[in-house]
């Protein structure tokens, strides 16, 4: 089975989470901290879930309460790439502080780093040429900005894992549009049509990977301060899926992502170009080109470098993954 089957690699590999925690994003941070195959070099905030000085005392406050101040964190834009300032914040999903409202402290002593998040992101991309992928868990607002600080930051990043888009579905924003790329559709075309190696996991793919009652219940039970720490912000986790989905489990959207990057026999792959709509009604939208069909005069697909893009997942084996390493022994 795809969990038992993960091997531990002689060289870890280094991974940078730009994230806008979110009860979704703790729990892939928290996987991710718990998954021997990862070295988590840094985390990086962004807005989408909360406001981007939210994001970042989430993250302060998760790695003091697991004991991993030692995870250099970086600040990311506040603004959107084209410096829109009216930003579109899912506060109703994850409460008002971004944890289900628990009116968490924020951290006693850890700080962000003086650098911002997308010159962190070209520092140790330059640092570790080909070895870095960045697990994109909000909108790419810090990617598209380390871009343009550096244009050969697409060949010198290992790999960019994005949670975003609604490939062939409704999004989860509006009909058109997932709410990380409606968040800076800008700056998710810039990265889609970059030429790095880009694997997008969209809410297509998200929404078949479902924490149950019973998968609660288990996590609850368990003493690890992992699985503990999530749980004080699941009940409003799905008290939201409850009223807007009508289900009784949640989805697991970022450790979906987060758990394609550790194993990605998790799921299967599809190659093609994928453009984003920046303005009108379907503003947000992502539209994957496949490779099957020869188009006579399609100039914008072209010319464009092909990004990844997940199709199917085994589902019961990211929940199997995901449970097993929040409930490890501490
Ligand atoms: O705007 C949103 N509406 C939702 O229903 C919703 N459900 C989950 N999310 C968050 O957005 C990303 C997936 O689209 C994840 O980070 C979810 O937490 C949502 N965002």
């Amino acid at each position: 089975m795809a969990a038992a089957a993960v091997e531990v690699g002689e060289r870890r590999k280094k991974v940078i989470i730009d994230t806008d925690p979110g009860i979704d994003d703790a729990m892939a941070i928290l996987v991710a901290l718990r998954s021997p195959e990862l070295e988590v070099i840094g985390l990086t905030t962004t807005f989408g879930n909360v406001h981007t000085a939210v994001a970042t005392r989430n993250v302060l406050h998760l790695l003091e309460a697991v004991g991993r101040t030692d995870i250099p964190v970086a600040e990311g834009s506040h603004v959107t790439l084209k410096k829109d300032s009216k930003l579109r914040i899912a506060s109703s999903c994850h409460g008002s502080d971004g944890l289900g409202n628990q009116g968490l402290p924020p951290a006693t002593t850890a700080k962000p780093l003086d650098q911002p998040a997308s010159a962190f992101l070209v520092e140790q991309a330059n640092l570790y040429p080909g070895q870095v992928t960045v697990v994109a868990l909000g909108p790419l607002t810090n990617l598209a900005l380390a871009l343009e600080l550096d244009p050969l930051f697409p060949k010198k990043i290992g790999q960019i894992v994005v949670l975003g888009g609604a490939y062939s579905v409704n999004g989860n924003v509006n009909p058109a549009a997932e709410s990380n790329i409606f968040g800076d559709p800008d700056a998710a075309d810039i990265i889609f049509t970059c030429g790095a190696d880009v694997l997008a996991v969209g809410i297509n793919i998200t929404q078949q990977v479902i924490l149950s009652e019973a998968d609660r219940e288990k996590l609850e039970h368990s003493d690890s301060k992992y699985a503990r720490y999530i749980c004080k912000s699941l009940a409003h986790y799905f008290d939201y899926h409850s009223q807007v989905y009508f289900t009784k489990g949640v989805y697991l959207h970022d450790p979906t992502a987060l758990l394609a990057a550790v194993n990605p026999s998790l799921v299967t792959l599809a190659e093609g170009v994928v453009r984003v709509q920046t303005a009108g009604i379907t503003k947000g939208l992502t539209l994957f080109r496949s490779t099957e069909k020869w188009y006579a005069d399609m100039s914008a697909w072209s010319s464009m470098p092909t990004v990844k893009v997940a199709v199917t997942v085994d589902a019961p084996a990211v929940v199997e993954l995901m449970m097993q390493r929040l409930m490890a022994d501490d």
